[in-house]
Order: structure tokens, then C-alpha cells, then sequence
């Protein structure tokens, strides 16, 4: 049976990941292992900043944002020299296995590290939700909540002076957050990957709301990384009825206290990823699925399709 285990963070931070440290060590301790903090994701690996956690060093962190290990991004650990360099690390310190909270990078890393003899479970810590094999990803529905609360805010200040709010989201290449918090938020307009962006069919829309429906204000949610927000903000207003403001959202959304669903899952994830460690399992990532704590091989998991999003995307369209 093992007896080490260490735990990090890897690639952006997510609300509740520090409740999943806490439930690593927590079970970990009471089921007999020494727990080490690995700090800064796989670059405190590489260059042996590791510490023990003990029950006291995770307590009152499950509340709060952010990792009490740090994060990082280190893409040298793609390479197998730099990743030998970092096994030495754990193996002077006897640490068997390895938990890795993070995307799907973060797995990558995992998988390569238990392809080499380290035992790694991953957990989906990200705001994004694309990590396809699970339902819900650690932070996702804080971030949806920050997101909700500043498009309310937008929402008063639009409806006061006959404006087009465009309010821009994270998500990587997902369109989850700006999807979930289109239904959320009364949206007008949700522009994902999934569903294309045409600038001129958006402007007759924009047309249309104000014309024809006589709305007020318009909100308009849409995906980082799709178009520059500034620009069609101005050109909104050049060619509709209302005046367009842009809002990048930004990295607040990575921020603040983790909601409850969020430490639930990754209590729960943590938990189930002690339990692989001490059967021996390596290399598979923890997921939620229809509300079960399951997991699959890394392999399979990165290469699962996504659940398709017609139906979230028909209700939205239903509610308009
Ligand atoms: N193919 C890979 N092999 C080994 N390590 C990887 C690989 N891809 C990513 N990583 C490691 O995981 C880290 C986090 O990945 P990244 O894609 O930035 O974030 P996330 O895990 O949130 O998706 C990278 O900086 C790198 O250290
Ligand atoms: O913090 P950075 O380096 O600016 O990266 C921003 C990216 O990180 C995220 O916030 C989270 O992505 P990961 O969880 O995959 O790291 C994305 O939504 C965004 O595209
Ligand atoms: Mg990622």
C-alpha cells in the first residue's frame, strides 16, 4: 500500500479548488497517508517545492478563491528530461502518487507522469467546463454566478439609456459560460463556437429588437476569443437603433468564494481520487456524471465527445 501522496494545482485557478486540497489531505490523513503540498503546479515538481500538508494547514480554505498551492503554466514539462528531473523530486521524498487538479493540459501531464511509474489521478479544475467526460468542472458554476451578478448590473444601467450591452466571457474555446448564462440571464443574443458568429445576421437582430419589439436595451452575451468586442460595439452603434457598450468580464470570473455545488464536487472528487490512489489506480481523471462520482482512463476521457448543447441551445431559443 502506498504511504506518500502529493497534490497540486496546474494551469488557471478555479473557485474550489482549494476545497478539493482540503478533501485530498483531509481523507488522505485519516486514512493513514503523509500528504505533500506540491506548490505551483508542475514547475514546483521540477524544482522540489513541496511541503507536508497537515489537517490544520487546509482548515479554513474551502471559502476561499484561488489555491493555497499556486498555480502555474510550465510547457517544458512536455518534455521527458524535464519530466524525469521532477519524478527525482517526488522519489527523494518518497511520494508515490500524485493528485493533479486541473484542465486538460493539466491531464496530459498526469498521464505522462503515470506512464513513468507516478500513480495520477486528475480532477477537473477549471471554470471553463470543457472538460467533456465530466458534467460540471470545479468552478464553473461560481464563475456562472459572477457572471450572472455583472450581467443584472449591466442589465439597470443598459435598460436606462436604450443601450446594447456585449458582455464577453471566458471559456476557452467553450461556449458553457456564455450558454449557461444566456438562459440565466434573460440574454438576447448568445454567440458561441457552436454557434457561429455572423456580424451582419446580429446587426439585423439587434435591428429587430429595437424596431419591432420596442426593447429597451439589448444584452448580448458572447465568447472570448471570437471577435473583438470594442470594435462591434462601435459598430452597433453605427448601424442600429441602440448605443453599444463592450464589457470584457475578464478574470474576475476566476475569483472569489467557491458556491456550494462547487466544494461539494470537489470534496466528493477528492475523496474518490484517495480511494483509486490506495487501490493502486493511476492515470484516469475523476468525473460528475448524472449527479455519480465516476472515473475513466485519461486517454479515453480527453478523447470523449461533448455532450451535445441543442437542447440548452433550443430552450434558449425558446425563451426569447
Ligand atoms: N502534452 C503534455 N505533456 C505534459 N505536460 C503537459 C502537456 N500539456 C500540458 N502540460 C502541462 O500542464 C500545464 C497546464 O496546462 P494548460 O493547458 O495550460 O492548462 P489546463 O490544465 O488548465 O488546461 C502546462 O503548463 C504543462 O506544464
Ligand atoms: O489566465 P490567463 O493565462 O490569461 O488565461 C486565460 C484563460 O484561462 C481560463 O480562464 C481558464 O483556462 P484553463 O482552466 O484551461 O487554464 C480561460 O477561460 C481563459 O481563456
Ligand atoms: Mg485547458
Amino acid at each position: 500500500m502506498i504511504k506518500r501522496i502529493g497534490i497540486l494545482t496546474s494551469g488557471g485557478d478555479s473557485p474550489g479548488m482549494n476545497a478539493a486540497i482540503r478533501a485530498v489531505t483531509r481523507v488522505g490523513i485519516n486514512s493513514g497517508l503523509e500528504v505533500f503540498g506540491i506548490y505551483n503546479g508542475y514547475k514546483g515538481m521540477t524544482e522540489g517545492y513541496i511541503e507536508p500538508l497537515t489537517r490544520d494547514s487546509v482548515s479554513q480554505i474551502s471559502n476561499r478563491g484561488g489555491t493555497i498551492l499556486g498555480s502555474a503554466r510550465l510547457p517544458e514539462f512536455k518534455d521527458i528530461a524535464v519530466r524525469e528531473k521532477a519524478i527525482k523530486q517526488l522519489k527523494k521524498r518518497g511520494i508515490e502518487a500524485v493528485v493533479v487538479i486541473g484542465g486538460d493540459g493539466s491531464y496530459r501531464g498526469a498521464l505522462s507522469l503515470t506512464e513513468m511509474g507516478i500513480n495520477c489521478i486528475g480532477l477537473p479544475g477549471t471554470i471553463d467546463n470543457d472538460i467533456t467526460c465530466t458534467d460540471y468542472t470545479i468552478g464553473f458554476y461560481t464563475a456562472l454566478q459572477t457572471i450572472v451578478e455583472a450581467v443584472d448590473k449591466l442589465r439597470d444601467t443598459s435598460n436606462s439609456h436604450h443601450r446594447c450591452s456585449i458582455i464577453e466571457v471566458m471559456g476557452n474555446r467553450c461556449g458553457d459560460l456564455a450558454l449557461y448564462a444566456g438562459i440565466t440571464c434573460g440574454a438576447d443574443i448568445v454567440i458561441t463556437k457552436d454557434t457561429g458568429f455572423n456580424e451582419a445576421d446580429v446587426l439585423d437582430r439587434l435591428r429587430e429588437l429595437d424596431t419591432i419589439r420596442k426593447k429597451k436595451h439589448a444584452i448580448v452575451i458572447i465568447s472570448e476569443k471570437i471577435t473583438d468586442v470594442d470594435e462591434f460595439a462601435k459598430k452597433v452603434s453605427l448601424n442600429t437603433g441602440f448605443s453599444g457598450r463592450a464589457t470584457v468580464l475578464g478574470h474576475i470570473q476566476r475569483g472569489g468564494s467557491p458556491c456550494p455545488f462547487d466544494r461539494l464536487i470537489a470534496s466528493q472528487m477528492g475523496e474518490k481520487a484517495v480511494d483509486l490512489l490506495m487501490q493502486g489506480i493511476g492515470g484516469q481523471c475523476v468525473c460528475i456524471r448524472e449527479n455519480k462520482i465516476v472515473s475513466y482512463p485519461i486517454e479515453k476521457a480527453l478523447k470523449m465527445p461533448s455532450d451535445s448543447r441543442k437542447p440548452l441551445t433550443n430552450l434558449f431559443e425558446r425563451l426569447i
